[in-house]
């Protein structure tokens, strides 16, 4: 099991992350976020032994590497997969797959797998950025790693493409059994596809856990709107409930046991309904998203609110609406903001 402890990685005087400390299961993958230069590639440079640590220790049992102590990539049992693929362009699928193997019935196994018989024999130039994505994992799975980094495997390709290829990612690497690191930039990826989701800020984590309560219950303001699009309203929290000028719901103190909060709200928690009386707040802006809208509603006390709505639903700026919580799970609540 690959552990993570106390790992601190500096450029010249300038520290890029800091303290980071993680455990990854078996066959585990960890989808590691963040905005861009916050240190992710970095830190799966320094697993893999292609940079120096500057503190703590990475651990896989059968080898253990320390600033003192360091050990060769080729010596650490990682596969890598790249945006770039890094394939051998003189080299065909095949051989590619196959490559430094003595056997080659492991690469025909990640070969049939990965859907790549009819490409065996094509050099890399002639394929797809999907298809090439594919060899490039086929052949990290062919040489048994213990574990995986995966530095945005899918950048290079369009979104129909990503969507497909990220599933067929994920359950390549749960045949092998081998856990992965994996570093998006795409949010819905890492809760979608992750078994946990690290948000990393400035080199440090900010919060390690399942994608569901990283997404609900987020550390803090950062992560909540990192995850996705985030509204805070004010509110009074006690006994487990909030308080607010939309509605009273169930609540979980994040940094606060009771008194003034601000209320995470995600736009699946906000109802909107189009009437005639009882409204209560203002359309601001309305983003078509295909099977929904996502509206933006300022309240009588100023706060704006998202809201998602059916397609179905036809909303304009300046039209005025009623919302409204009515949640059955408990919000997440965070201490007053000054
Ligand atoms: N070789 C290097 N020498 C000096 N500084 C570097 C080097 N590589 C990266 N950095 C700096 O370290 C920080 C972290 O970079 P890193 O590439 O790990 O970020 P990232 O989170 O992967 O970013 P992105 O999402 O844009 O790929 C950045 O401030 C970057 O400028």
């Amino acid at each position: 099991m690959l552990s993570v402890s106390q790992l601190s990685i500096d450029y010249g005087s300038n520290r890029v992350v800091s303290d980071l400390n993680l455990l990854l299961g078996e066959s585990e993958i960890l989808m590691l976020v963040g905005p861009t230069g916050c240190g992710k590639s970095t830190i799966l440079q320094a697993l893999a032994g292609l940079i120096p640590i500057s503190e703590g220790e990475i651990n896989l049992g059968k080898w253990q590497a320390t600033p003192k102590l360091t050990v060769p990539p080729e010596k650490r049992s990682v596969g890598m997969v790249f945006q770039d693929f890094a394939l051998f362009p003189h080299l065909t699928v095949e051989q590619n797959i196959g490559f430094r193997l003595k056997d080659t019935a492991v690469a025909d196994h990640w070969i049939a797998l990965l859907g790549l018989d009819d490409f065996r024999h094509k050099k890399p130039a002639t394929l797809s950025g999907g298809q090439k994505q594919r060899v490039a994992l086929a052949r990290t799975l062919a040489h048994q790693p213990d574990f995986v980094l995966l530095d945005e495997p899918l950048s290079n390709l369009d979104a129909a493409l990503k969507d497909m290829l990220r599933w067929d990612i994920r359950n390549a690497l749960k045949k092998a059994g081998v856990p992965a690191i994996w570093v998006t930039h795409d949010q819905e990826e890492a809760l979608s596809i992750g078994d946990r989701v690290g948000v990393l800020k400035a080199g440090k984590i900010q919060q390690l856990d399942t994608p569901e309560r990283c997404f609900s219950v987020p550390n803090n303001r950062f992560v909540a709107r990192f995850l996705g699009e985030a509204s805070f309203i004010n509110g009074f929290f006690e006994n487990n409930q909030a308080t607010t000028a939309i509605g009273n719901v169930p609540a979980l103190g994040v940094d606060c046991q009771q008194g003034e909060v601000d209320v995470l709200l995600r736009p699946d928690d906000v109802m909107l309904v189009q009437g005639e009386i009882g409204n209560n707040g203002v359309v601001v802006w309305v983003r078509f998203e295909g099977g929904s809208r996502l509206c933006a509603v300022e309240l009588a006390c100023k706060t704006v609110v998202t809201s998602r709505v059916s397609h179905e639903v036809v909303v304009y700026p300046g039209d005025s609406v009623h919302v409204s919580l009515s949640t059955s799970h408990p919000l997440a609540v965070y201490k007053r903001a000054i």
